[in-house]
């Protein structure tokens, strides 16, 4: 029987399963899907179930703690060697966002020490890596506001919010502590093509939170911006590498062109988990490749000709230089480049 959850939490464990929010659904229908097993876990992010970098990464390290009781009821000596099938196939769900790579990897150093039967701890830590997702973004949201003047109108792409993190989201997190403050005018969001985050899941959650939004087709931002309607573009990420390049949801970089051509500021909030320093620039970036068949429908409907084929990358990269601010849980970076990330990352360990 399905408890009734809260509406925003996109990810939720409950004893038995990883519920995940099903995301193809909304915003016509609100819907949990139980996930028993890490194959079903690892079927839900690669279908979109669950999709945004920070929920992506914390649905994974539920997927272990799963994958843990599982492995350890097989076989309370090999579990350790069992599991390690597991976390690869988690692994390998979707290839962009770095939070999930970030989550098996510290789900993966918290088994290697444990004795006796690691669920109760790996649970733990899989709860911790949620509950730190939402304090982050409430720090994030913060920090991205105090650049906000009063008055301002912004536009967001795709969905960087509560459905696509532990909760308050980082983009939208951002948008919510600017409205808390009184700081907003307007909230425009695109409708991202194909899989229309923006129309379907930022509208539709910004809205639970009486936030009024208006969309607009992603080809009407470059005369929004002409006619001077917004302040600020302001996007969520699914990897930031160590020069400040930024991979996030097909048609960002386009947005980051035109606002620097207008006068448009462009910000990008993310947690830290979201930062990469291992990848030197965002040419290295892996860019995920969907079915073709997604761009060739809308709203499950085939409307592309027929013999019509499509190209479908889902990510594109933002280099640095367009971007006027990267907002994390510890702080801004203004016109980020090498130097500054390294700080950023480094200052607080
Ligand atoms: C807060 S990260 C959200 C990020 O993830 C989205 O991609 P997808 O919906 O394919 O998982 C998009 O890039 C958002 O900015």
């Amino acid at each position: 029987m399905l408890e009734q959850y809260d509406t925003f939490k996109p990810v939720l464990w409950d004893d038995e399963a990883v519920c995940l929010l099903d995301q193809r659904l909304l915003p016509q229908q609100h819907q949990y899907l139980y996930c028993r097993s890490v194959a079903e876990v690892a079927q839900a992010i690669r279908d979109m179930v669950v999709r945004g970098a920070p929920a992506i990464g914390i649905t994974a390290a539920y997927g272990v703690a799963l994958a843990a009781r599982q492995r350890y009821a097989e076989s309370a000596t090999n579990w350790r060697d069992n599991i390690e099938a597991d976390l690869q196939q988690l692994e390998g769900a979707r290839p962009t966002a770095i939070n999930l790579h970030w989550a098996i990897a510290r789900m993966r150093d918290r088994l290697a020490g444990l004795d006796g039967d690691p669920f109760e701890v790996l649970l733990q830590e899989a709860r911790a890596i949620h509950e730190e997702d939402i304090a982050a973004n409430l720090k994030m949201g913060k920090f991205g506001a105090s650049l906000i003047v009063p008055g301002s109108s912004v536009l967001t792409h795709c969905n960087a919010g509560a459905l696509a993190t532990g909760g308050h989201g980082t983009a939208l997190g951002v948008i919510r502590s600017a409205r808390a403050d009184g700081k907003l005018a307007t909230v425009y969001a695109d409708e991202t093509r194909p899989w229309l985050q923006g129309a379907r899941l930022t509208a539709w959650e910004l809205l639970q939170d009486q936030i009024p939004v208006t969309l607009v087709a992603e080809g009407a931002a470059a005369w929004l911006m002409q006619q001077g309607k917004v302040q600020w573009v302001i996007v969520g990420s699914d990897r930031i590498v160590a020069n400040g390049d930024v991979a996030n949801k097909i048609g960002t970089y386009s947005l980051a062109v035109l606002a620097r051509q207008h006068g448009v500021k462009f910000m990008v909030a993310a947690p830290t988990s979201t930062i990469d320093m291992a990848v030197a620039e965002g040419g290295a970036i892996p860019i995920e490749q969907r079915d073709p068949a997604e761009l060739l429908a809308c709203g499950g409907q085939r409307v592309a000709a027929e013999g019509a084929t499509a190209w479908n990358p889902v990510f594109d990269v933002t280099p640095a230089q367009l971007v006027d601010a990267i907002v994390t849980e510890r702080g801004i970076i203004e016109r980020p480049d090498s130097a500054k990330l390294a700080r950023h990352m480094g200052q607080h360990r």
